[in-house]
């Protein structure tokens, strides 16, 4: 999915970094890292690069600033944030960034965060907004020097406090709010499985909800994996029936009042996803006013 195009002048979304978007990309980092003070009092509001609030979803409409796309996705567990958002970010060429992935990288090392974390994940809890910060902080970091510059967040922020943050030091384009009927969640994140050699993430559940007291039937079809991942699968430890559960509820508490934030400052557009990958992925290209010619030449093959 390297081509695509624009079909509209939205925000550019060139591959190269520019100087602007580097300046960016630097001041947020400093303003992200360790050492920035963890209250949301200490924003310098002199210096907030949040100055030109876009209205409304206009945002789509504007002339490009120079940058590459500030992208968010919402959307409870299980909805889907990771397909579309690294979907989006192959087609845009910025990276999407999760920052559950960053949590479970962190897991997976031998670092001294480890033990702490695997704790709160594993019983469907928010890690704190500090060391969240700190991991999306280095991995900016990381990216900056690799080049990088826009970028596709999902998982973050989650709370006020973190939106509240990331408003203090840079300016977000625009932020989807992915949804999903409920009976599906649970079952997508029962069914979800993960390459270990690859990464690759894929779903065994096969999700058919019949019409219902004149609400349309939805099915999704599962996403197996290819012959060379099948043997290597496995399930994120926090993906059983009761922790999903305790991460939905946390959801509704902790994350639900961020699409408010966003929603009040005119930047959330909301995405009822219609099905699988098959019925939504255009239907988000025509929704972001965006056009994916490699998904076209396939379509008519
Ligand atoms: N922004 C965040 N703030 C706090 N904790 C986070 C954040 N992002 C990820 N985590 C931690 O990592 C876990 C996995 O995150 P993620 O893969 O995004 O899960 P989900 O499938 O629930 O959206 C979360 O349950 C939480 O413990």
């Amino acid at each position: 999915m390297a081509v695509f195009s624009r079909c509209s002048t939205a925000a550019t979304a060139a591959a190269k970094p520019t100087a602007a978007a580097a300046a960016t990309f630097s001041y947020l980092i400093r303003a992200l890292s360790p050492s920035f003070s963890s209250s949301s009092s200490t924003l310098d509001p002199e210096t907030d690069l949040n100055r030109n609030k876009p209205a409304a979803l206009g945002v789509l409409k504007r002339e490009p600033k120079g940058r590459n796309v500030q992208w968010v996705f919402l959307g409870c567990p299980g909805v889907g944030k990771g397909t579309y958002a690294s979907r989006l970010s192959n087609l845009l060429g910025v990276p999407h960034i999760a920052t559950g992935d960053l949590v479970r990288d962190e897991l997976a090392s031998s670092g001294s965060l480890s033990s702490q974390l695997k704790e709160i994940v594993n019983q469907g809890k928010l890690v704190s907004d500090e060391i969240i910060i700190d991991l999306l902080s280095k991995r900016l970091e990381m990216g900056e020097a690799k080049g990088e510059s826009g970028f596709i967040l999902d998982g973050f922020p989650r709370t006020v406090r973190q939106a509240e943050i990331l408003e203090g030091v840079t300016d977000i384009d625009l932020v989807i709010n992915l949804k999903l009927r409920e009976e599906a969640l649970l079952a997508k994140c029962l069914g979800r499985r993960i390459c270990s050699e690859c990464g690759g993430n894929y779903n065994v559940a096969s999700i058919d909800i019949k019409a219902d007291n004149g609400r349309p039937g939805m099915y999704m079809a599962p996403l197996p994996p290819p012959p060379q991942c099948a043997s290597k699968l496995i399930t994120r430890p926090d993906d059983t029936e009761e922790v999903v559960k305790q991460r939905l509820r946390i959801y509704q508490a902790m994350t639900r009042p961020v699409e408010d934030f966003y929603r009040s400052r005119g930047k959330l557009l909301e995405f009822d996803l219609p099905g699988g990958i098959p019925e939504s992925w255009s239907k988000l290209l025509r929704a972001l006013n965006l056009e994916d010619h490699d998904d076209k030449q396939s379509a008519a093959a």
